[in-house]
């Protein structure tokens, strides 16, 4: 008899913490009522850590989150760090800096000899509206530490997990701040870029986020002005449905992932459908069967053309085995007037099996799981894709470039 792990599926703030935890950023994260021996996974599933004893320890490397900015040479584990910075002065950066703060930077770094350390933190996750989120920070800390290069000084940009932590959560960072981790890793004196500036500065940044409807209600009449708005925030713009398929493992949920936070960067906002989160919700109970197979794809096209109807851009990464299911959510997509885009994920099976990143082949090998895609269930490879990628030759940034290109020329 195998014994049932407990498990727990990390938040995207969990996440932050687990890496920052992992890379030597934090002391143990882990709350005290997590039960011994519980295995913590992403929301796919994948086993990332255990705790025991209180203590987390890692099952594997940890991947960072994809995306834009996420250069080896910023993203760096505290650990690291802390054996590169010797006297170092740090300069978080929880906002893009002003034009006033880069000067009083400048000016507060005026005698400093020693390092300079630019850190932002980046969260995973979804960007409130009116913030800018992790990947324009990073382009911030590396502009900026730019500028402190070019002003004589040795500084460096670097991006270090830091969770929007949400309460009832399983990891916390608890009482600690972002300056004292940031102190932890070496740094001896820490700065916050906005400090020292003036209010009469903080109040125009604050009012930024209603500087235009202000101008447009000055403009037009009252009852005009909501459709001046709309237009200007581009709303008009046409929805689509992104279709991922491919087998388990091929790098579905890894290229949408980076594709979606891309796409964010970019301010488009987006929904992303993916497989194992949408059977915990949406179909919940559903097999692997091919009916059920077939029902669960034709709900994700469904609730994927609701938010395509409105202008949005879905994402969605089923294996979606089946043509039949596949092309009745173009039909869908088309029916909600939304574009589509079909993007088989055509990594070859020796490959997925290989990577196994979940243990599923070994088990569907070893007869454990039936109906496993590629092992004892079919998979129809389409002939009406609209991108074909294939991880095992081309890297990650190309797959995404290539799949944004086919997206944009449908949108615009
Ligand atoms: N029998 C069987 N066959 C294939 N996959 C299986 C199976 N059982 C569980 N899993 C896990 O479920 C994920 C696939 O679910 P999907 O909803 O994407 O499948 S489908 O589109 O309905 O065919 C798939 O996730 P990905 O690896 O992200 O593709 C697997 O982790
Ligand atoms: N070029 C690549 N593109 C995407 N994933 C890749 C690439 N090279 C290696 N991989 C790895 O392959 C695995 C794909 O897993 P995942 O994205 O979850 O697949 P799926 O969602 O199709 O099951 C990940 O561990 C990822 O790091």
């Amino acid at each position: 008899m195998t014994l049932q792990r407990p498990v727990r599926v990390l938040t995207d703030s969990e996440l932050d913490i687990l890496e920052l935890a992992l890379g030597g950023g934090i002391p143990n994260p882990a709350r005290g009522e997590v039960p011994n021996g519980t295995v913590l996974t992403d929301a796919e599933n994948a086993p990332l850590a255990r705790v025991d004893g209180g203590l987390v320890t890692a099952l594997k490397p940890f991947a960072h989150t994809p995306g834009p900015q996420w250069d080896p040479m910023v993203r760096i584990a505290p650990a690291q760090l802390r054996t590169e910075l010797t006297d170092a002065a740090a300069l978080t950066l929880a906002e893009p800096p002003t034009r006033g703060d880069i000067d009083r930077a400048l000016a507060a770094f005026a005698g400093h000899r020693g390092q300079i350390v630019v850190v932002a933190p980046a969260a995973r996750g979804t960007v409130a509206a009116g913030q800018v989120g992790a990947a324009g920070l990073a382009r911030a800390a590396q502009e900026l530490a730019a500028t402190l290069r070019d002003a004589g000084h040795f500084a460096r940009a670097v991006v270090l997990p830091w969770p929007k932590e949400k309460s009832g959560e399983t990891l916390s960072v608890g009482a600690l701040a972002f300056a004292e981790v940031v102190r932890g890793c070496g740094a001896a004196t820490v700065r916050a870029v906005s400090d020292d500036r003036p209010t009469d500065e903080q109040r125009r940044i604050d009012a930024l986020a209603t500087v235009r409807r202000d101008a447009v209600n000055q403009l037009y009449m009252p009852a005009q002005a909501p459709d001046i708005e709309r237009a200007l925030a581009g709303v008009g713009r046409r929805g689509v449905v992104v279709l991922f398929t491919g087998l388990s493992g091929s790098g579905k949920s890894t290229v949408a992932s980076a594709l979606r936070a891309e796409l964010e960067d970019d301010g488009m906002r987006t929904t992303q459908l993916d497989g194992d989160e949408v059977r915990q919700f949406l179909s919940r109970g559903l097999g692997f069967d091919r009916a059920s197979r077939e029902a669960n794809v034709e709900r994700i096209g469904y609730v994927a053309s609701l938010v395509a109807h409105h202008g949005g851009i879905a994402i969605a990464a089923p294996i979606a085995p089946f043509a039949a299911a596949r092309q009745r959510v173009r039909e869908l997509a088309a029916e909600a007037g939304a574009a589509f885009l079909l993007v088989y994920v055509s990594t070859p099976l020796d490959v997925c099996e290989a990577r196994d990143r979940k243990g599923l082949y070994a088990k569907a090998r070893a007869g454990e799981i039936p109906d496993f895609t590629g092992i004892s269930s079919p998979y129809e490879a389409p002939d009406d894709a609209d991108v074909v990628i294939d991880t095992s030759v081309i890297d990650l940034d190309d797959a995404v470039g290539q799949v944004r290109a086919a997206l944009v020329e449908r949108i615009e």
